[in-house]
């Protein structure tokens, strides 16, 4: 059960290991030769879920505190064939990035999750690893999990994803790092770059020119350190909170700043929020700061086109953050959020109408008129993290108590989240 928040939200807060990232230093350090000492790693149920399928593969991992990770490389040609079914939880990220490194292992595994995964697509994957010769196999031919793969030699290919998913650039230049000849992957907007940044990090040759990716095969990876910077995408929770909760000012400490992850800050400073940067290190791999948000007036917005790769995560609470702004917020181009761990078009408007708020699904989207009063009501995060944390910023705004039910899965991506919302309740 939650409360109306009185006082505001005050406080500081150090964001949690960006997920995204977190994920890959593990991925990469295991098919690296040599160590990798991950630092600021995000101890989610998705990361660890990435941590598991590695070990069953035969790589030595371990967790030296909650946020150090430790992974003895074993290079492309090391892993092992696992005993074990490949278990990815509830991680998207998991399992396609996981099919590009097994696309040339010479041996068999098979690929599990949850009753999420099941339902999520996996042929825009598997389509591109079987042009590159990988034997895939899986329930509706491929797309869905139980899949099984045997790797084999791939050859390199040059592919026009029709979809702006750095899952499926992930996987397939991760299968070009070790294919015949230059895999070039072209998308129709950019996605997150963390893979071609980090896969520099470990001295691989990555060529980037626009929304092309390409890729020589036969790089090998070398062990390194990695630093995680907080996830902006855990960190939009505390930034809509801090800009709709009255008399609230949050600063949130080290938040990954990587131009293809900022879109929600572009979205906010146009609906007027009030966000001030300090501490910038834009040197660095993974650019990072602190940022302070204070109570704001907001306004509807239009929010399409090339900046949806740049937010998708951060949809539902962008949506939430409409219902306090003045006027309507029309959300498109978005039916990728079908697709996630729910479909968070459905789940955002039915959970939000639950709490009054005036919202209407599109069939790429959402339109939300705005400001709304919200009340508290029994609400559900349908086993989405973003869902469970979108819904538990709109209990502090809400007349009356709120219960979320399934709350426990915002530990995919921020076990730690009811504790900084309750840190932040002075
Ligand atoms: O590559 C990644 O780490 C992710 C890519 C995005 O998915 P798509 O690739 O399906 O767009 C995003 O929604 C997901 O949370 C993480
Ligand atoms: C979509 C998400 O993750 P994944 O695709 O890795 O399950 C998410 O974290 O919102």
């Amino acid at each position: 059960m939650e409360n109306i928040v009185t006082k505001g939200l005050q406080g500081t807060i150090v964001i949690p290991g960006d997920k995204s990232i977190s994920h890959r230093s593990v991925m990469f350090g295991a098919i690296a030769e040599g160590q990798t000492m991950i630092h600021g790693f995000l101890p989610g149920d998705d990361c660890l879920s990435t941590i598991s399928c590695f070990q069953k593969l035969g790589v030595d991992i371990q967790m030296i505190d909650d946020h150090t990770v430790l992974v003895n490389g074993r290079g492309l040609q090391g892993l092992k064939e696992p005993t074990d079914l490949l278990d990815v939880g509830n991680s998207g990220t998991t399992i396609r990035l996981l099919m590009g490194i097994l696309a040339n292992t010479p041996f068999h595994s098979s690929l599990i999750g949850d009753e999420s995964i099941a339902k999520r697509p996996m042929k825009r994957v598997t389509n591109p690893l079987r042009q590159m010769n990988v034997h895939i196999d899986g329930r509706d031919e491929g797309n869905f999990t139980p899949l099984v793969i045997r790797g084999g030699k791939t050859s390199g290919i040059d592919y026009q994803s029709p979809v702006a998913s750095a899952q499926v650039k992930s996987a397939i230049l991760l299968a070009g790092l070790q294919a015949n000849g230059t895999t070039t992957v072209t998308e129709p907007a950019k996605s997150r770059d963390h893979t071609e940044r980090m896969l520099q990090a470990f001295g691989v040759n990555v060529q980037v020119d626009g929304l092309k990716v390409s890729i020589d095969g036969g790089q090998a990876l070398q062990g390194t350190r990695i630093e995680v910077p907080g996830d902006i995408s855990s960190a939009a929770f505390f930034l809509v909170a801090g800009a709709i909760v009255p008399q609230s000012r949050i600063v949130l400490k080290k938040v990954g700043m990587n131009p293809t992850r900022t879109g929600i800050l572009d979205v906010l400073h146009q609906m007027g929020a009030e966000l001030t940067f300090t501490n910038k290190h834009e040197d660095e791999a993974e650019p990072f700061a602190d940022i302070e948000v204070n109570t704001s007036s907001l306004k509807g917005i239009e929010i399409g086109g090339d900046l949806i790769p740049r937010l998708i995560d951060e949809i539902p609470i962008i949506a939430l953050a409409a219902t306090q702004a003045e006027g309507v917020t029309v959300i498109k181009d978005a039916a990728e959020l079908k697709v996630k761990e729910t479909n968070r078009i459905d789940t955002v408007v039915n959970e939000l109408r639950k709490m009054g708020a005036d919202i209407e699904a599109t069939n790429d989207g959402m339109i939300i008129k705005g400001k709304t009063p919200l009340h508290g009501n029994t609400v559900s995060s349908h086993g989405d993290h973003r869902i469970g944390m979108m819904v538990a910023i709109a209990s502090c705004i809400a007349e009356g108590q709120t219960v979320i039910e399934q709350k426990e899965a915002v530990a995919v991506s921020y076990p730690q989240f009811f504790n900084h919302l309750h840190q932040l309740q002075v």
